[in-house]
């Protein structure tokens, strides 16, 4: 059936789609497969020929490409997830001798006769089917069928399929690391993300840590400068907390600790407000604005809300509930200013204001 031409075009096309294949996207390597099922077909003048590939577990196949004569059925669609159940002697040959080789299903032992019923089912003669091996794991088969004609598959016939199956496991293989690269590419970077937002929130509370302050402080006093607006901090710290902790328990000021946390976060719902926990009972918000009065305002919206909180505090020399004090500080950083000077300063100022509003009698606020 094989003419010596066509013995040899059949050679370079695949010497083609090999060259193709090496350098291949996942897309064109899909499209060389079909090709050169295409071309084997066309060469042993077959009716169908396919690749099926094996669950990992290697207990079920499914048809991923297909190629029919003019004038036939396509089958793929019905030929997925075939268990080994169903075709327990095909199996049995496959994983055993990477090969299935029928020239006439009539021949087939009782053994096969499921085989059998799916051959006729398909009107199967003849079929050749060669294991795609890649690092010595069967992956799949590419097979080739003779439809109402009976075919006796020659050495040749099997060599040359076997060259497709070749070029065909080894460009799935390469599929395959490539899509596990990737598979842990993202894997590591999703851990990545997940460590950074352990590193930079704080255990207790949830809120932002100093550490995140820090690079929010940076990039928003940079911003600022560019910009030309202005920037706002303050710095919030429970009152007689440590009265707190012996009266209640660490526990309970534990809690007291998370629910000032969530009720500052609450107030500074902007998106270009941030709250971090600053250290111990302390807290820090920063925010972008360009009037200090607008800073003062948020300030007694603060303090408000944590009063409100009515958190009993009957140790406490300011007032039977848990208050705060706030010190604050705005500024418009100039394009010229240094930005790590700007920071200290923002800090230093607020740091003394909270200073003299502790001094002051507590439970309320100093901006500077
Ligand atoms: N429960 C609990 N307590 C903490 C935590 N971090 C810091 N503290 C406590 O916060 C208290 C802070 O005490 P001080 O610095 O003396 O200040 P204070 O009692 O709040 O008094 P003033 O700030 O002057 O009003 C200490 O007793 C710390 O143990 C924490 O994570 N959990």
């Amino acid at each position: 059936m094989c003419t010596h031409n066509n013995h040899r075009s059949f050679d370079q096309l695949l010497s083609q789609l090999s060259t193709r294949l090496i350098n291949s996207e996942s897309a064109e390597t899909q499209d060389c497969i079909a090709e050169a099922i295409a071309a084997f077909g066309s060469y042993v003048d077959a009716d169908r020929c396919y690749v099926f590939e094996f669950s990992d577990t290697m207990t079920s196949m499914s048809n991923t490409h297909e190629w029919v004569r003019d004038g036939l059925s396509a089958h793929i669609d019905d030929l997925q997830g075939i268990t080994e159940e169903e075709l327990p002697y095909f199996f049995n040959l496959m994983k055993n001798t990477f090969r299935f080789i029928v020239h006439d299903v009539r021949t087939l032992p009782e053994a096969a006769r499921n085989e059998k019923l799916e051959f006729e089912r398909e009107d199967i003669c003849s079929v050749v089917c060669i294991g795609l091996v890649a690092n010595q794991k069967l992956l799949g088969f590419v097979g080739c069928d003779m439809v109402h004609k009976r075919y006796h598959w020659t050495d040749d016939d099997v060599r040359h399929l076997s060259l497709v199956a070749d070029m065909i496991a080894n460009s799935l293989e390469r599929q395959r690391t490539y899509q596990q690269l990737i598979d842990t590419q993202r894997q590591l970077k999703e851990a990545n993300s997940k460590l950074q937002a352990l590193a930079t929130r704080d255990g207790l509370t949830g809120i932002p840590n100093r550490r995140a302050l820090d690079e929010k402080l940076l990039e928003e006093v940079r911003r600022a400068k560019r910009q030309g607006t202005g920037l706002a901090i303050l710095l919030i710290d429970i009152d007689h907390f440590k009265a707190f902790n012996d009266t209640y328990g660490h526990l309970k000021g534990d809690e007291a600790l998370k629910q000032v946390a969530t009720c500052l976060d609450a107030v500074m719902q902007r998106s270009t407000d941030f709250v971090a926990r600053y250290g111990g009972e302390e807290f820090a918000v920063l925010i972008s604005t360009d009037s200090a009065w607008q800073a003062l305002r948020k300030a007694n919206e603060l303090l408000d809300a944590i009063e409100q909180l009515s958190i009993e505090h009957k140790n406490s020399p300011t007032e039977p509930y848990l208050t705060v004090s706030i010190g604050g500080y705005f500024e418009l950083p100039q394009p010229d200013a240094e930005v790590a000077s700007t920071i200290s300063r923002l800090i230093d100022n607020a740091d003394q204001g909270l200073y003299q509003a502790k001094a002051d009698g507590r439970n309320c606020i100093r901006f500077r």
